[in-house]
C-alpha cells in the first residue's frame, strides 16, 4: 500500500500504492503511518518526499468504504496528515495529476506541494453527501483563505493547477512528473524550520467583512442543493476555522463529519456516484461490450437543424474540439443559429478561461455553417436535430444515406420517435442510432443513447466515446416510444394533470414537489418548456387536434382516463413563459418570474363545474405519493421490458436530465429505500381508487420483487425474465 525508498541519500520517499487511483484505505493509513514514523526515526532521513504510484497522486478515500462503516479503532486521517505537520522533518508531497479529498488533505498536511501541470485538486466530498474529514476544512481556508476555501469546499469544484499555484494551495508547479523537483525541492530546504510551514499554527485570514461574507456565504450554499445536508454542514466546518482555534475546529470538523458519515444522503449520494460509473458499462445479449468494441474517431461532425437542440448540440461538439459542419434549411434561420452559437461559445470561452482552461473559438477552423448538404459528404458522423416529426426525419435520413460516406454514423436527437422507423429509410440502419440530448444541449450531461434494432456494437462504442469527450454522461437504452426518461417523466406529469382536475393547483403540487427536492416543480417545468411541445406530440399521436376521432368522450381515450387540460391551455395559445401565460402568469411574453394567474383558477372551477366533478382537498401524502410511486411504477416496468439494463440506469437518466434530487439517490434508489412493500400496498390502492387509470397499476415486476422479499437493488437486474434481457 506504501513504499518506502530513497529518492536522494538524505531523502526518503513514501510512495502510495494502491492501483489505480491510490484510493486511500484504512490499511493504506496504517502503511503510511507506518513509513512516516518509519522516516521520522532515521536519523540518517532529512526530508520526506510523498508521491503515488500509477502516474496519480489519490483520489481520495475509498468511497465504498464509507457504506461498510469505520470501525471505532480506525486511523483517521486526520491523525496521519497531523503526524505528517507535526515532523521535524521537511515533508514534500509531489503531486502528479489528481490530488482529491483525502489525498489533498494528505498534501495539506505536509510543508510543501509541488505538482505537475495537469494535475488537479479538489475536495468534492460534499457531493458524496460528506465533508472533508481528514482536517481539510481546517487547514486548507488558513491556507488560501475563506472565500476560495469556501467555494471550493461547498461546491467540490476541482481546480487545475495553475489556478492552485496561484491561490498558494502549491509552492511550484512543473511541466511533467514533479518527483525529481520534489526531491530538488527537498534537498533544497534542508535545514530550514518547518514550523512556519506548519498550517495547524497559522491563522485563517481574516477579512475586513467576515461576519457579512459569511452570512451572503451562507445563503448562497443553501440554495445550491435546496435540502441536502453536506454543503451546509462544509459551510459550518468551514466557518469553524475561523472562529474557533485549530484543534476545536478540528473537534468540531469531525462531529459534523460522524453525523454526515451515517446520513441517507451519503448513501444517497454514494450510490448516485457508483450508479453512474455502472451504467456507463453497456452490454448486449450477443456479447458485445463497453469492453470489447472499439470506438471509431469522429474527426468531423455534422448537425443539422440549428434550433435550440441543434444549437447547444453544435457548441458541445465544438467544445470536445471536434470540427462541425452546422447545416440549416435557409439563410435566416441560418444567421440566427450563428449568431446564437457565437455567443454561445463567447460565454463558454469565458468561462473555460475562469477554470483555467482554453477554448479558442476564433483561430480554430472547428465551424462551417451551411445551407448545402453537400458539405457532409465526408463528415464522420451527422447529428439531425430537425423538428420532432416523422416525415421530416425520414427525408431528412434519405438524404443523409445518399450523401454521407458509407461508414459515416448518423444519429437523430428525438425523444421519442422509433429509431427504427427512421432507420429504415436509411441504407445503412446499422449505423443509425438515436442521441436524445435534452435542453439546454450545451449544460445538460446526459445523452439518451438509443439503440436501434440494427444498430451495431461499433456505433454504440462510438457514441459512447463521443458523449465523453463531450464531457457528458451517455447512457445505453432501448427502442420504445419515450424511450426511458420521457415514459417515466410522462406517468409523473399524467398524475399532476389527474390530480388538478381532482382539486389541487399548480403552485400546491410545484411547491409540495420542490420541497421534495426537485429544483423546479411540474407546471413551472412545463411553463419553462413550453407546453406547445408536448400538445405537438399528443396532435402527433391523434389524442388530441384535427385527427380526434369525433365522438370521443374529452376525458377518455381508448378506454383510459385522459385530461385535456394542458391541451386546452394551449388552445388558448397559453405555452408557458414565451407567450407570458400558462400554468402561472409572466409579467411579459418570454418573462421568468412566476405568478398566480386568476384566469387559471376561475378555469379550473368551471371545468370541473362543467365536467361533474367534486373539488376535494387532496393530502400532501397522496400528491407525493400518486406522482412518484407512478414514476417509479413505469421505471420496474421498463426494466422488465429490458428497455433500461440496471436501475442504475434509469436512476443515472432521471439524475442528469430530469432534475431529480440528488441526495435522494434517483427514483429506483428512492423505491428501494421508501420499501417496494409500502410502494405496491399504496399503488394498489391508488389503482383500485382509479381503474381507469393503468399506470397506477403495479408493474407485475414489482409485484415479483415484493413476493421474492425485495432483493436489494443491484439484484434486481437478474431477476428480469431473460427473454426481455435486451441490455
Ligand atoms: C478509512 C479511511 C477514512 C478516511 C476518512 C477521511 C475522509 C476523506 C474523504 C474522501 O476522501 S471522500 C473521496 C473523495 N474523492 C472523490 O470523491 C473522488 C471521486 N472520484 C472521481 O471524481 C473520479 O473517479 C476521478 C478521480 C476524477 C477519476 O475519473 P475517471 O473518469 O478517470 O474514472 P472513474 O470512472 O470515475 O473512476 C475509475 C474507477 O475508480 C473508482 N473510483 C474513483 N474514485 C474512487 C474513490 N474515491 N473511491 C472508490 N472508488 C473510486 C470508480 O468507481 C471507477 O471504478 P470502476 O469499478 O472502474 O467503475
Amino acid at each position: 500500500m506504501a513504499e518506502y525508498v530513497r529518492g536522494a541519500p538524505e531523502v526518503a520517499v513514501i510512495r502510495m500504492c494502491n492501483p489505480p487511483l491510490n484510493t486511500i484505505s484504512d490499511v493504506m493509513l496504517r502503511a503510511l503511518s507506518e513509513e512516516v514514523n518509519r522516516a521520522n526515526i532515521d536519523p540518517t532521513v532529512k526530508a520526506v518526499v510523498i508521491c503515488g504510484a500509477n502516474g496519480k497522486f489519490s483520489a481520495g478515500a475509498d468511497i465504498r468504504g464509507f457504506s461498510v462503516g469505520i470501525e471505532k479503532n480506525t486511523l483517521s486521517l486526520e491523525s496521519v496528515a497531523a503526524l505528517i505537520e507535526k515532523s521535524e522533518k521537511p515533508f514534500v508531497a509531489a503531486i502528479e495529476d489528481i490530488a482529491f479529498g483525502g489525498g489533498l488533505e494528505l498534501a495539506l498536511g505536509c510543508h510543501y506541494r509541488i505538482a505537475n501541470m495537469k494535475a488537479q485538486f479538489g475536495l468534492p466530498e460534499v457531493k458524496i453527501g460528506l465533508l472533508p474529514g481528514g482536517g481539510g476544512t481546517q487547514r486548507l481556508p488558513r491556507l488560501i483563505g475563506i472565500p476560495t476555501a469556501l467555494d471550493m469546499i461547498t461546491t467540490g469544484k476541482y481546480v487545475p493547477a495553475t489556478e492552485a499555484l496561484k491561490l498558494g494551495l502549491l509552492d511550484e508547479i512543473v511541466e511533467e512528473n514533479p518527483f525529481e523537483a520534489a526531491i530538488k525541492l527537498a534537498r533544497r530546504i534542508l535545514g530550514q524550520p518547518v514550523g512556519p510551514r506548519r498550517l495547524s499554527l497559522k491563522q485563517t485570514p481574516k477579512l475586513p467583512n467576515m461576519e457579512a461574507f459569511l452570512h451572503e456565504a451562507l445563503l448562497k450554499v443553501k440554495k445550491q442543493a435546496p435540502g441536502c445536508l453536506s454543503p451546509e454542514m462544509c459551510f459550518r466546518a468551514v466557518e469553524a476555522s475561523v472562529y474557533l482555534p485549530f484543534a476545536e475546529g478540528i473537534r468540531k470538523e469531525k462531529e459534523l463529519f460522524l453525523l454526515l458519515l451515517t446520513s441517507d444522503q451519503a448513501k444517497a449520494l454514494q450510490y448516485a456516484f457508483f450508479a453512474e460509473r455502472i451504467s456507463k458499462k453497456w452490454m448486449l445479449p450477443n456479447g458485445a461490450s463497453w469492453k470489447t468494441v472499439s470506438p471509431q474517431p469522429i474527426r468531423k461532425a455534422a448537425v443539422i437543424g440549428l434550433g435550440t437542440m441543434g444549437q447547444g448540440i453544435v457548441v458541445s461538439l465544438v467544445k470536445a474540439k471536434i470540427p462541425v459542419v452546422a447545416l440549416e434549411k435557409d439563410k435566416k434561420h441560418l444567421e440566427i443559429a450563428r449568431k446564437a452559437i457565437k455567443a454561445s461559445l463567447e460565454r463558454e470561452t469565458l468561462r473555460m478561461q475562469q477554470k483555467g482552461k482554453t477554448l479558442d473559438i476564433h483561430k480554430s477552423k472547428l465551424l462551417h455553417f451551411t445551407l448545402d448538404f453537400g458539405a457532409l459528404k465526408d463528415v464522420d458522423l451527422v447529428i439531425e436535430a430537425v423538428f420532432e416529426d416523422m416525415v421530416l426525419k425520414k427525408e431528412t435520413f434519405c438524404k443523409l444515406s445518399e450523401i454521407c460516406k458509407p461508414e459515416a454514423f448518423l444519429g437523430t436527437n428525438t425523444s421519442c420517435l422509433d429509431i427504427d422507423e427512421i432507420a429504415s429509410i436509411t441504407n445503412r440502419p446499422q449505423q443509425v442510432i438515436g442521441t436524445h440530448f435534452f435542453s439546454p444541449a450545451h449544460v445538460m450531461k446526459l445523452i439518451e443513447i438509443i439503440r436501434g434494432q440494427h444498430t451495431s456494437p461499433t456505433a454504440i462504442a462510438t457514441i459512447m466515446n463521443l458523449a465523453k469527450m463531450m464531457d457528458k454522461c451517455g447512457i445505453v437504452v432501448e427502442n420504445c416510444f419515450g424511450f426511458v426518461g420521457n415514459r417515466l417523466l410522462s406517468s409523473y406529469t399524467e398524475q399532476t394533470y389527474f390530480l388538478l382536475e381532482e382539486g389541487s393547483t399548480p403552485e400546491e403540487m410545484d411547491k409540495i414537489l420542490e420541497e421534495f427536492g426537485f429544483k423546479l416543480g411540474p407546471f413551472k417545468v412545463s411553463d419553462l418548456a413550453g407546453l406547445d411541445v408536448g400538445w405537438k406530440s399528443r396532435i402527433g399521436q391523434g389524442l388530441t387536434g384535427v385527427n380526434l376521432p369525433l365522438g370521443t368522450p374529452p376525458r377518455q381515450r381508448d378506454g383510459k382516463r385522459y385530461s385535456p387540460l394542458p391541451d386546452i391551455l394551449c388552445e388558448n395559445r397559453r405555452y408557458g413563459q414565451k407567450t407570458g401565460k400558462g400554468w402561472y402568469l409572466y409579467d411579459k411574453p418570454g418573462g421568468k418570474i412566476a405568478k398566480s394567474d386568476p384566469w387559471l383558477h376561475n378555469f379550473l372551477q368551471n371545468y370541473r363545474k362543467a365536467h361533474n366533478m367534486t373539488t376535494r382537498t387532496i393530502t400532501q401524502e397522496e400528491i407525493l405519493e400518486r406522482c412518484l410511486y407512478s414514476l417509479v411504477n413505469e421505471g420496474f416496468q421498463i426494466l422488465s421490458e429490458g428497455i433500461a439494463s440496471c436501475p442504475e440506469a434509469i436512476d443515472t437518466i432521471y439524475l442528469n436530465g430530469y432534475g431529480w434530487p440528488r441526495h435522494k439517490g434517483g427514483p429506483m434508489f428512492y423505491a428501494s429505500e421508501v420499501g417496494l412493500p409500502k410502494i405496491l400496498t399504496k399503488l394498489q390502492k391508488y389503482a383500485e381508487a382509479n381503474p381507469d387509470i393503468p399506470k397506477l397499476q403495479p408493474s407485475p415486476f414489482l409485484q415479483k420483487l415484493v413476493t421474492l422479499g425485495s432483493p436489494p437493488l443491484k439484484n434486481w437486474p437478474s431477476l428480469v425474465s431473460p427473454q426481455q434481457s435486451k441490455l
